[in-house]
């Protein structure tokens, strides 16, 4: 049986979340996965670092009510967060970036992914900044220390989305997708609907787990600017930035412009696209859309997410799932853990063989 030792890089929300569903899951994972998770280090800006070469009890993590500095009063414990070090000198075989999303220059968390490949560990993230600012390097280094960059929970959280795209609409010819892809912004529109006002619902949203720590990322559409960017350059073969994608949000929506939409049976949706031209070039954007409610986007309410591809031959796919949430972003990650342990279990039965 496999154990696979993991650094956790940000105890918040979806780290959290993972090392819930590691003291509650374990086992089953190692009956129907294969493998157990071993958490031998956790650093976090607040709470500092702690390293557990034997292992620290994920129950016991969640449980405890640590204030700042926290980890400090822990055998192997730090008060501050020592990244470097944890990432490069901690035992384990696979570090989970889970820290804030930086949609300007992506760090510290580019660094973070920089750090743990360079020293031969793979990297699972819901880190939308490291994949939408620096993934073809980090790709790249990955390939040149032999471990792989994981980033399925970047896009739509739990719901797979790359990895399927990425894999089984292979010929299909995807030609760009639209879709709605912020959970928080959302479910803001459809509280909005029912009568709640603009901010309360961003409380609401921010108390569920579903906004960034600074949820203008959410409702100004930066954060679905960083998916664009994800999807367009993993699925289109685009090469595009932040920068190169329009952006508008939800916030100029005011309360009646919500109800008008409902008196012309219609909706209005926060949409990211991208799409190639004639000429190749690919096109993204990310902007408030009034939808008829026949339209299939019109449909997906709350932190709900859907995106439809387009494609030469099999016309429009569409995939609809959690767009947002701490559990279903915790799945993200561990499915990139399967991905990982598929591959390396394939890889020794070639050897084998
Ligand atoms: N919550 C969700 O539904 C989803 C979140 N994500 C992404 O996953 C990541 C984590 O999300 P959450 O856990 O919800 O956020 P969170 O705000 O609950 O937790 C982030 C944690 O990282 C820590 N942190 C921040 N900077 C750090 C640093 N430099 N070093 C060490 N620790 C640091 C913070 O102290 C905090 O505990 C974010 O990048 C977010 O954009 C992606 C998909 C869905
Ligand atoms: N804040 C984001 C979380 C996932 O990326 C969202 O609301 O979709």
């Amino acid at each position: 049986m496999t154990v696979y030792n993991i650094a956790l890089i940000g105890f918040g929300g979806v780290n959290r979340a993972l090392a819930e569903l590691i003291a509650t899951r374990n086992t089953l994972w190692e009956r129907e996965l294969g493998f157990r998770l071993n958490i031998v280090a956790v650093s976090d800006l607040y709470l500092g670092s702690v390293i557990s070469p034997n292992g620290l009890d994920a129950k016991t993590l969640i449980d405890a009510k640590f204030t700042k500095g926290g980890f400090g009063q822990l055998s192997g414990g730090n008060a501050e967060a020592d990244n470097e070090t944890i990432i490069r000198t901690a035992p384990a075989d696979i570090v989970v970036e889970a820290t804030f999303t930086n949609p300007t220059d992506g760090e510290p968390a580019v660094s973070h992914c920089r750090w743990a490949l360079a020293s031969g560990k793979h990297v699972v993230t819901t880190n939308k900044g490291p994949v939408a600012l620096a993934a073809l390097e980090l790709k790249a280094l990955a390939e040149a220390n032999g471990v792989r960059f994981e980033y399925e929970g970047s896009v739509m959280s739990g719901t797979p989305v790359i990895r399927m795209a990425a894999k089984t609409l292979a010929g299909a010819e995807v030609d760009g997708f639209e879709g709605i892809l912020n959970g928080t912004s959302n479910f803001v529109l459809g509280r909005m609907e029912s009568g709640l006002d603009f901010d309360t619902a961003v409380r609401e949203a921010q108390e569920l787990g579903y906004a960034e720590a600074d949820p203008t990322a959410d409702v100004e559409g930066f954060d679905v600017r960083l998916k664009v960017v994800i999807l367009a350059n993993e699925l289109l073969g685009a090469q595009l930035k932040p920068d190169d994608v329009t952006c508008k949000g939800i916030s100029q929506l005011s309360p009646s412009d919500i109800g008008d939409a409902a008196k012309t049976n219609s909706r209005w949706k926060l949409i990211g696209s991208a799409s190639r031209g004639a000429d190749g070039r690919v096109v993204g954007s990310v902007m408030p859309k009034q939808l008829p409610l026949e339209h299939p986007l019109a449909a997906v309410n709350g932190p709900t997410n859907a995106v439809s591809f387009n494609t030469k031959l099999l016309g429009s796919v569409t995939v609809t799932g959690p767009g947002a949430g701490r559990i279903e972003t915790a799945y993200a990650l561990l499915s990139d853990i399967v991905a990982i342990h598929t591959q390396s279990t394939s890889a020794i039965a070639k050897e084998a063989a």
